[in-house]
């Protein structure tokens, strides 16, 4: 199946290894939030549709933070998918699936992650020509374990895992050959974000960048 996203999921997942959810409340904060992720060596960020402000966070991160994937988390159907690729979101992540979404991303202009729990819906998602998935929630649904057995008679299914990922585990999941990247919310603290601690944010994100690119060496 033929995709015209500007940029594959692949590459989306490539450019991790982690993937900060973030929560945005204030505009203000958009911005200053990517540049302190982006000097702490990340690259991909995941703006949620949990906020009102969230789509004008898309907007401007695009427009002012040009070394930042920006993408949208939380898309639940065809008119968010619309709504964050006007506002310029290079990938949109899902909590989970429907055939519509599905269809939207297959017949849209940016990567569609689509999230998985079970192995009913990842066949739904590979049946639609998916082969990228975010495994959400994560920590609740089997964690490391689930995901290495999917591994068996799923070899070729890439994922980005969320969902109770944090400093403590996040690089059991990124030792496992089908997991390119994993994300949280640990990486930008509500705290954090609302304090304007972005010195706090950089460093976190360099920590865990350090400790992933561990594993390579
Ligand atoms: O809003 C969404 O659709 C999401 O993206 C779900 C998030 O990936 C997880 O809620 C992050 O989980 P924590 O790192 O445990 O906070």
């Amino acid at each position: 199946m033929t995709k015209n996203w500007k940029v594959s999921s692949d590459e989306v997942f490539a450019q991790g290894p982690v993937v900060p959810v973030l929560v945005i409340k204030d505009i203000e904060h958009a911005v200053p939030l990517a540049k302190a992720l982006i000097k702490g060596g990340i690259k991909v960020l995941e703006v949620t549709l949990r906020t009102p402000v969230a789509i004008e966070a898309i907007r401007r991160i695009a427009e002012e933070v040009p070394d930042a994937l920006v993408g949208a988390g939380t898309v639940t159907n065809e008119a968010q998918l619309k709504q964050v690729t006007d506002a310029g979101a290079l990938f949109a992540i899902s909590p989970g699936m429907t055939s519509e979404l599905l269809d939207a991303g297959n017949s849209g202009s940016i990567a569609l992650i689509p999230g998985i729990s079970s192995t009913s819906d990842l066949m739904k998602g590979l049946d639609k020509g998916y082969t990228h998935f975010k495994f959400f929630p994560a920590e609740a649904s089997g964690g490391v374990k689930a995901i290495k057995s999917i591994s068996g008679p799923f070899p070729d299914v890439k994922f980005c895992p969320t969902g109770g990922i944090g400093p403590e585990n996040y690089l059991e999941y990124l030792s496992l050959p089908n997991v390119m990247c994993a994300g949280g919310s640990w990486l930008a603290p509500d705290d954090a974000v609302v304090n304007g601690e972005w010195d706090r944010i950089s460093q976190l994100a360099s920590d865990a960048v350090k400790g992933a690119s561990s594993l390579n060496t």
